[in-house]
């Protein structure tokens, strides 16, 4: 695995090892995974994704997250099989902030892999992918998710964190009953 730290303390991971994923959980660290041409954001098509670079997508959610008393790591890949490792990696943390983008529309290895983790994988887009082209109305992953956030902006990722928080402490709390 690459972890890089950059100067605003943003922690940034490629090149993960699936495997890590049976670590001890670590439920304080969620993971913001964003997926192909989320690079560019910031540049891409500024109607529907305005102009929010993703490494200030990323530094406003380690904020919130800081806020709220956890942290995050984030990683961003073109590519469908990194996503999957991601999502198996993901398994030692409290669970998974996601931007599918495109693959949300086809990808059954994406579903696969949320539904074969227990962490909570939330879903967003930030646009309102039902007021756009018919390919984008549908989403595969979207039934194997813990919460699916579309059309709120960059401020899904904020309401996306916070639910895949509010998945974990029920599942802590689910765990503790006798
Ligand atoms: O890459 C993206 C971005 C997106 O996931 C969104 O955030 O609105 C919507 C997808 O249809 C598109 O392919």
């Amino acid at each position: 695995m690459v972890s890089t730290t950059d100067a605003r303390g943003i922690t940034r991971l490629s090149k993960v090892d699936p495997n890590d994923g049976k670590n001890p959980r670590d439920t304080k660290t969620f993971l913001l995974l964003s997926g192909p041409n989320h690079n560019l954001f910031g540049e891409r098509d500024p109607k529907q994704y305005g102009t929010t670079t993703l490494a200030e997508i990323e530094e406003g959610l380690a904020a919130v997250a800081a806020e709220l008393g956890y942290k995050i790591v984030c990683a961003q890949t073109n590519s469908e099989g990194e996503m999957v490792d991601l999502i198996h990696y993901a398994r030692c943390l409290g669970g998974v902030v996601m931007n599918p983008g495109a693959y949300a529309h086809y990808s059954y290895a994406l579903h696969d892999a949320i539904d074969a983790v227990t962490v909570p994988v939330v879903e967003v887009h930030i646009s309102n992918v039902y007021a756009r082209e018919a390919f984008r109305h549908k989403s595969v992953t979207a039934p194997a998710v813990a919460g699916y956030i579309a059309g709120c902006g960059i401020l899904g990722y904020e309401l996306g964190l916070r639910v895949a928080i509010q998945r974990v402490k029920e599942q802590e709390e689910v765990a503790a009953k006798p």
